[in-house]
């Protein structure tokens, strides 16, 4: 396995920092050209890049906005990756697809094993379920990373939006009553390269399934947000007065999980692959927002 690395979802954080961090293998589409609304694209682009392996990094992530729009979301989440895996499977493929902890409904308590039952509580969630179950059902070589709460320097995420807002507002209102994994977009790119490292030294059976892969250590939103306001009150952003509210006082179209931390053993045992912590990766973060622009 030698070949291309294929990652959809083109100007996504995942497959930007895939591209950022993978070299030359890498080769990321996006729309128009890769559309899970355009179901030709999808194994036409398995033919054009006869790619060595996948990594699916497109879906639909507006989580309130998917209440609404539940056939696109169907589409990006459920039958767009499905196709994908049949494409792939055709061609012997391994396919990596990426999941999320909104699967679970969130009121185990304590950390999710993979072995749990999932219980989607929204459209979201239940697209992505849908669609893991598809992909692992089309190809048999399929990897399922489920992630959380991931944030990078770029794109639409909670760090950004926590800085914009901290930069406008000497008070902020956040969640304290929600916890999870906040996890880095380049961390779970180099532990997703990692992997296929290791499956360049030969597939094995094994490794099919579903895998939790989020940054190490547990946050609130809330902390979340203080966290990445202090860094930046390091380079200078004024901090402001972040108060921690409950869920019932910031009401949301999507019901979010009270406690969807993921256990990473599993990742751990088998690929040999621990993300970093997200206090120091959130502490990275920003510092590379915050650089001063060149004028
Ligand atoms: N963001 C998060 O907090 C979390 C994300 N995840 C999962 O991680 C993966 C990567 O997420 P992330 O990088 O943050 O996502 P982003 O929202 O940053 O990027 C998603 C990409 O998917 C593309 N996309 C959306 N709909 C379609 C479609 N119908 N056809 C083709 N491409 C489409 C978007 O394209 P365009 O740019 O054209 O709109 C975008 O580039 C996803 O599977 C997501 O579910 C899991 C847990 C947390
Ligand atoms: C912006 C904001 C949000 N919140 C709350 C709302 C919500 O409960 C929580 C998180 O807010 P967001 O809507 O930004 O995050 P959300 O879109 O729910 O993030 C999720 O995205 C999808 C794609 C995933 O897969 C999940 O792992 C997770 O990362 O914080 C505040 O309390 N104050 C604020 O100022």
């Amino acid at each position: 396995m030698g070949g291309s690395i294929l990652v959809t979802g083109g100007r996504g954080q995942l497959a930007q920092s895939l591209a950022k961090l993978g070299g030359q293998r890498v080769i990321v589409v996006g729309r128009p050209e890769f559309d899970f609304d355009r179901p030709a694209t999808i194994a036409a682009t398995i033919d054009r890049y006869k790619p060595s392996l996948v990594v699916n990094a497109a879906a639909w992530t507006a989580v309130d906005l998917a209440e609404s729009e539940v056939d696109g979301a169907t589409r990006a989440n459920e039958t767009g990756p499905a196709e994908l895996a049949r494409a792939c499977a055709r061609h012997d493929i391994p396919l990596i697809h990426v999941s999320t902890d909104y699967v679970y409904a969130g009121d185990k308590g304590t950390p999710y094993t993979e072995t749990d039952p999932i219980s989607p509580q929204t459209v979201y969630g239940h697209t992505k379920a849908a669609g893991e179950q598809a992909v692992l059902a089309e190809n048999p070589r399929t990897i399922v990373l489920r992630t959380a709460w991931v944030y990078s320097p770029h794109g639409k995420n909670f760090v950004r939006t926590m800085l914009n807002a901290g930069a406008k507002n000497p008070q902020l209102k956040v969640v304290g009553d929600q916890s999870g994994n906040p996890t880095s977009s380049d961390d779970l790119a180099e532990g997703i390269l990692a992997i296929i490292e290791k499956l360049q030294q030969g597939w094995q059976d094994g490794y099919a399934g579903v895998y939790h892969a989020t940054g190490s250590g547990e946050a609130t939103w809330h902390d979340l947000a203080v966290t990445a306001l202090q860094e930046a009150a390091k380079a200078g952003q004024p901090m402001p007065e972040v108060t921690a509210i409950r869920t019932q006082d910031w009401p949301t179209p999507a019901k979010r999980p009270k406690d969807s931390r993921l256990d990473g053993a599993k990742l751990e045992k088998v690929f040999g692959v621990k993300l970093p912590h997200w206090q120091d990766s959130v502490a990275r973060t920003v510092k590379e927002i915050m650089v001063p622009q060149k004028p």
